[in-house]
């Protein structure tokens, strides 16, 4: 468990730091090339942070030439396995020396808590890079049956030139979810942060280089998502995107794809996700605590976060008490505060956007008030028609939905154009595996809230995902191609061709 510091000595750390500010493109940083620059503002205070390089087409053109140069050439597209596992694992080292620099640059950048930058953003960056990097020698290709005539080997192949469109909400943690793999596999990348947080991935790049990942193989470019998220997306030369963010985006880059190179595309979008309560489940006071998690955790900025709660009515009240009772532990205030666990939202835009969901009148069972960029945990009971109930808010928001049995439980978790992650709560192993079943998500987990970890695959039915998963050793099929290579071994078999 990281050591944490005081307030004081983060914000210590905090002027100290030496923010990046250009693009890095081909192993040095460069400023954009229409010379152009975007703000970027820490959420909690309002502070320009740094003037950051706001990339465009020309920049993208020039990144993608070299990316294919150095896929071409080998440099790390065909080191051995064994090579790019040792850069890599440099790299994750070079991370850990630097990891509270990184984190105090991760909170001040997107509003995140130092207590959640410190203990779970860094460290499980490291862990992930670490994970691919040991995967990737141990990684056998096949060989198919065949007749004694012939071998058919059936052998992987890094994609080629491959473009990461990045969220906000866990920009370093994100990020390692998708080079971890695609750099092991020997892909080249083009990193397109998203514009409220670039800087972790740029000072990454930096260290990339310092861990010996050759130039041109990790490049990042910052700048909006119609400067460089489109023209990566429509790029003639790029051979595959791997996205997270909105499911409104994540649908753009299937018609980028179509309209340009039928680059292959995954998307990991987003969730609208149920935590279902049945009468029988065991320790509610442990149940609460799992879902105050589940839907406060990191403001609600996530993907996975438990947003919907759908009780069985005979324990909704004991529920709820424990609820309010876990999430007043839950201090909100100065992300560089480690007591806080709830920081600020990412921007003024999505904080508006979160606001939003607060107002029309829904019955506010705990919490509700926001200012300056800061929203306290909220419990709203709505009705499964209310906006707050189908639509995805990404805020420290639970909406309740009260059942009256199983079935209607599970009707009303499937009820939603979203599948990404459920759980279910319940001391019935019958129901569990049954209720496990029968959502339809990509996740599920039985008496607790969690996405898994590294090791298990992370993706989304319905319109949460789309094309491949993050995480586990499924990750290396969205950075690898099959190529099948038969060989003819027959003695007479150049004579038959003659
Ligand atoms: N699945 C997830 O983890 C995430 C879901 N979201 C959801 O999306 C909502 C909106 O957040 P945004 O930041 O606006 O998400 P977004 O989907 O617009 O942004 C994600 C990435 O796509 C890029 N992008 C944006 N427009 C693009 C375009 N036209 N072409 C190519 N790339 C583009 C952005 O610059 C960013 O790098 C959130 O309120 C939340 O509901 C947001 C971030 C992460
Ligand atoms: N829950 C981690 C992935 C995401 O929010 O996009």
């Amino acid at each position: 468990m990281t050591d944490l510091l005081t307030t004081e000595e983060y914000k210590a750390i905090a002027k100290g730091l030496s923010l990046p500010t250009q693009a890095f493109i081909d192993g040095a940083f460069r400023p954009a090339i229409s010379g152009a620059t975007f703000d970027s503002i820490n959420p909690a205070t309002g502070e320009v942070l740094a003037q950051i390089a706001a990339c465009d087409g020309a920049d993208v053109d020039f990144a993608v030439q070299k990316a294919r140069d150095a896929f071409e050439d080998g440099r790390w597209s065909r080191l051995h396995p064994s090579e790019r596992k040792e850069a890599l694992i440099r790299l994750a080292k070079l991370m850990k020396r630097n990891a509270r620099e990184l984190a105090v640059m991760e909170s001040l950048d997107s509003g995140k808590t130092i207590y959640d930058c410190e203990t779970v953003d860094v460290p499980e960056t490291i862990h992930c890079l670490t994970w691919h990097a040991e995967l990737i020698d141990k990684i056998y290709d096949q060989v198919a049956p065949a007749s004694d005539d012939h071998i058919a080997m059936i052998v992987r192949e890094p994609v080629g030139v491959v473009g990461l469109v990045l969220p906000w909400n866990f920009p370093l943690l994100m990020l390692a979810w998708k080079i971890g793999p695609a750099l092991a596999a020997g892909c080249s990348v083009i990193v397109k942060p998203a514009q409220e947080t670039s800087l972790t991935a740029l000072r990454l790049a930096e260290l990339a280089m310092e861990a010996g990942i050759p130039s041109g193989v990790f490049n990042v470019l910052p700048g909006g998502g119609a400067d460089v998220g489109e023209p990566l997306g429509r790029h003639m030369d790029v051979d595959m995107v791997s996205f997270t963010g909105s499911t409104a985006t994540g649908r753009r880059f299937l018609s980028y794809a179509g309209e340009s190179n039928l680059k292959e595309i995954t998307l990991e979008m987003g969730g609208k996700n149920p935590a279902i309560v049945l009468d029988d489940a065991e320790n509610l006071d442990r149940v609460a605590a799992h879902i105050v998690n589940g839907a406060f955790w990191n403001m609600g900025e996530n993907c996975s976060a438990a947003s919907r709660l759908i009780v069985q009515k005979g324990v909704k009240d004991a529920l709820i008490d424990r609820i309010i009772a876990h999430a007043r532990e839950w201090p909100m205030g100065d992300p560089l505060d480690p007591v806080n666990r709830v920081g600020a939202l990412v921007s003024p835009a999505h904080f508006a956007k979160v606001c939003s969901y607060l107002e029309d009148g829904p019955k506010i069972l705990m919490g509700g008030a926001a200012e300056n960029g800061f929203v306290e945990p909220t419990v709203l009971e709505v009705d499964q028609n209310a906006k707050q109930a189908r639509e995805e808010i990404f805020g420290p928001v639970l909406s309740v939905l009260t059942v009256d049995s199983f079935d209607q439980a599970i009707a009303l978790a499937n009820n939603t154009e979203y599948g990404l992650a459920a759980s279910i709560f319940t001391a019935n192993v019958k129901r569990a595996i049954r209720g496990a079943r029968a959502v339809r998500a990509g996740t599920v987990t039985v008496n607790s809230f969690g996405e898994g970890d590294i090791s298990t695959p992370f993706g989304g039915f319905k319109q949460s995902g789309f094309g491949g998963r993050d995480n586990g050793i499924h990750a290396h099929d969205q950075y690898t191609q099959l190529k099948t290579i038969w060989v003819d071994l027959s003695d007479d078999s150049d004579e038959a061709v003659d």
